[in-house]
């Protein structure tokens, strides 16, 4: 698979790349907004009291209405916290709850259509770490371009937005992330706007896409989106704060106060806007600098004093004034016809590419990213020397001392238990965003994504688990049969993959490590003292709880696996039948096929139960949030 991407790469490099493919524009969309109006609960606990206090709703947008068209850029701009992100959230169609208000896309609702025709790009670069930048668009260019495009084309796309945003130079470096040194901040950003920029979008949507970045790198990237513009697009980006040289490129700017529309229209003339209601700048400053001392309520005058300024009257003075009337006009007008309807025009079916092109290349994609972590030279050392430690401590057991050969037994049933399962835990919640990012954008069905990740960890968590049991059963002197050592081994197979199940299904329905690892010891060691080792009367009211113990059932099978029926053990001067020992008999098992079968078929229920429980988890993640807006 990795020759099949070098491949790819070395015949693209023979490639005519065009310099600029995005200047070719597919429909063009008009977003209008209309009264958009969010609240939040708040559920307020009083420090003194216990009692909770009714919960609240915060209103975080107020009434927020605009227009951009194509070859526009709208900038939002205002204080931290004054609702920029949640609005630019709103008009990408992912936020959900009670969003209230009008939002079209050349006059219809979000539809999956304008979804595939929208780029998103979040405020933290939500990247592999170990994937390198070639790598990074490649997979993306093949997971979110149609069937229509030739993988060929998909690669040298790739590349022309590498060539677009100058990321040529770091294209075979790491994106790196925390605590893993990669490429650098701003040509992470770069990567991450590349990532929306291959599928041609319409409408794009960029979460301050400068911050972090120093003022020629900003200029270039805004310069990238000004041509973008140019080219038909319709950008809408939130920013802090623009150099005036940023300002100047941005067509409209919506300036918010704590989710109030303080100025909406074009970025030059903003300056006279406020001179018109009293407030012009005193001093020479960059325009976005005084636009944000407003919106904070401070103005500072000819004395170069700073004065309170009541955002009240800023926010009643925007809404009595023509601007504001024109604006309100303009969004009312209603343009949904079939000519400027958003089409699946470029080819993509439900889904852009079939079930078992996102299964390859997700599975691709992981392998990489994944090799670092399954194939840790640390997991390996832990194993192994675990196993020699417990073959040195049972060397050559025998039935001798049944007691001891039992401990052996339901040790390799816990400790195969527990391993995998702390392993799994992460898989998830370590890949949330991501999942929520790529599902956000219509990339891959839910179920091509589960696969890949079944598949991907699979060799390496039966790999590790066959070396151990190799060491420690020769080492240990347990049955010396091939049919006592295969059953052996494949009930601990099993167990591996319940307890991988048990790490995935927790993973995904808590997706907080903290919590799901808080859970997985209580359940783990719920399964273990229930399983009949530590106690075997136990009052009947609890007792049923071995019944869905994993570690139970693989207790059973690992002594079926080394103990038959009639077979005898050496106590005080005579035999006794293995069965009848105390240890096993308490127990309660019957060594015959049907219980066996019983035991390796709850087993395997449970391999696809946890699975189908996780599946179901996740298929909350990431899905087109519906909201309330009219
Ligand atoms: N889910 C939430 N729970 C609680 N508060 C929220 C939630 N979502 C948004 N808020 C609040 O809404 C307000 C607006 O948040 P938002 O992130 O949109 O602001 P912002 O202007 O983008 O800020 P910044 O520039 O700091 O990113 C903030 O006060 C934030 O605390």
């Amino acid at each position: 698979m990795e020759r099949e991407m070098v491949d790819i790469e070395s015949q693209t490099n023979h490639q005519e790349v065009p310099n600029n493919v995005f200047h070719k524009r597919k429909t063009p969309v008009t977003l209008k907004f209309e009264d958009v109006v969010y609240k939040i609960k708040i559920e307020n606990v009083g420090i003194l009291e216990k009692k909770k206090k009714a919960s609240e709703r915060k209103v975080i947008l107020n009434g927020v209405s605009g227009i951009v068209q194509p070859g526009e850029i709208l900038a939002m701009l205002g204080p931290s916290g004054s609702g920029k992100t949640t609005l630019l959230t709103a008009l990408g169609g992912r936020l959900g709850g009670r969003l209230k208000g009008k939002i079209t896309y050349n006059g219809d609702p979000f539809s999956n259509a304008m979804k595939r025709n929208t780029g998103f790009v979040t405020q933290d670069d939500v990247l592999h770490p170990h994937l390198t930048v070639t790598e990074t668009l490649v997979f993306t260019a093949l997971l979110r371009l149609p069937n229509t495009v030739a993988k060929e084309e998909k690669v040298a796309l790739a590349k022309a937005v590498m060539n677009q945003l100058g990321l040529v130079k770091c294209k075979d470096s790491i994106v790196g992330g925390p605590g893993l040194r990669g490429v650098s901040g701003g040509e992470r950003k770069r990567v991450s706007v590349g990532q929306e920029l291959l599928i041609n979008p319409s409408l794009l949507f960029l979460d301050e896409p400068t911050s972090g970045l120093d003022s020629t790198t900003a200029l270039r990237l805004v310069s990238t989106l000004f041509d973008l513009a140019r080219g038909g697009r319709t950008i809408v980006m939130t920013i802090h704060q623009p150099s005036s040289r940023l300002y100047y490129m941005f067509t409209k700017v919506l300036l918010l106060s704590e989710g109030n529309t303080v100025y909406f229209g074009k970025g030059s003339e903003a300056l006279d806007y406020f001179s018109g209601v009293g407030f012009s700048p005193a001093l020479a400053m960059n325009p976005a600098d005084f636009l944000l001392d407003l919106a904070n309520g401070i103005y500072t005058n000819e004395l170069n004093e700073d004065v309170v300024v009541d955002k009240k009257q800023l926010i009643q003075a925007y809404k009595s004034c023509n601007a504001d009337s024109q604006l309100r006009q303009m969004v009312q007008v209603t343009n949904s016809n079939s000519s400027s309807r958003v089409e699946n025009t470029a080819g993509f079916g439900k889904w852009p590419t079939n079930w078992w092109q996102q299964f390859t290349v997700l599975l691709r994609r992981d392998l990489k990213e994944r090799k670092h972590e399954a194939f840790a030279s640390f997991n390996i050392i832990q194993v192994v020397l675990t196993s020699f430690i417990v073959g040195l401590l049972w060397y050559k057991s025998d039935t001798a001392h049944m007691q001891d050969q039992l401990g052996l037994l339901f040790f390799l049933s816990s400790f195969w238990a527990f391993y995998p399962l702390y392993r799994a835990i992460f898989v998830f919640p370590d890949e949330r965003v991501m999942l929520e990012k790529e599902r956000s954008s219509g990339m891959y069905r839910l179920s091509s994504y589960f696969m890949a990740k079944m598949t991907v960890d699979l060799p390496m968590e039966l790999v590790l688990p066959t070396v151990s049991i190799l060491i420690t059963y020769w080492m240990a002197g347990l049955k010396a049969t091939a049919a006592a050592f295969i059953f052996m081994l494949l009930t601990i197979l099993t167990l591996v993959l319940v307890s991988q199940g048990i790490g995935l299904a927790l993973g995904a329905c808590v997706q907080n490590t903290k919590v799901a690892t808080t859970f997985a010891s209580v359940i783990g060691l719920t399964f273990m003292i229930t399983s009949g080792f530590f106690v075997q009367n136990v009052p009947k009211f609890i007792a049923w709880l071995k019944y869905i113990s994993f570690i139970y059932y693989a207790n059973e099978l690992v002594i079926f696996s080394q103990y038959r029926e009639g077979e005898t053990y050496k106590c005080g001067t005579g035999k006794c039948l293995i069965y009848e020992y105390p240890g096993i008999k308490g127990l309660g098992f019957v060594n015959n096929r049907e219980s066996q079968l019983r035991a390796s078929l709850i087993l395997l229920a449970m391999l696809f139960f946890y699975r189908f429980i996780a599946y179901v988890a996740l298929m909350r993640i990431g899905v087109t949030k519906k909201s309330k807006s009219s």
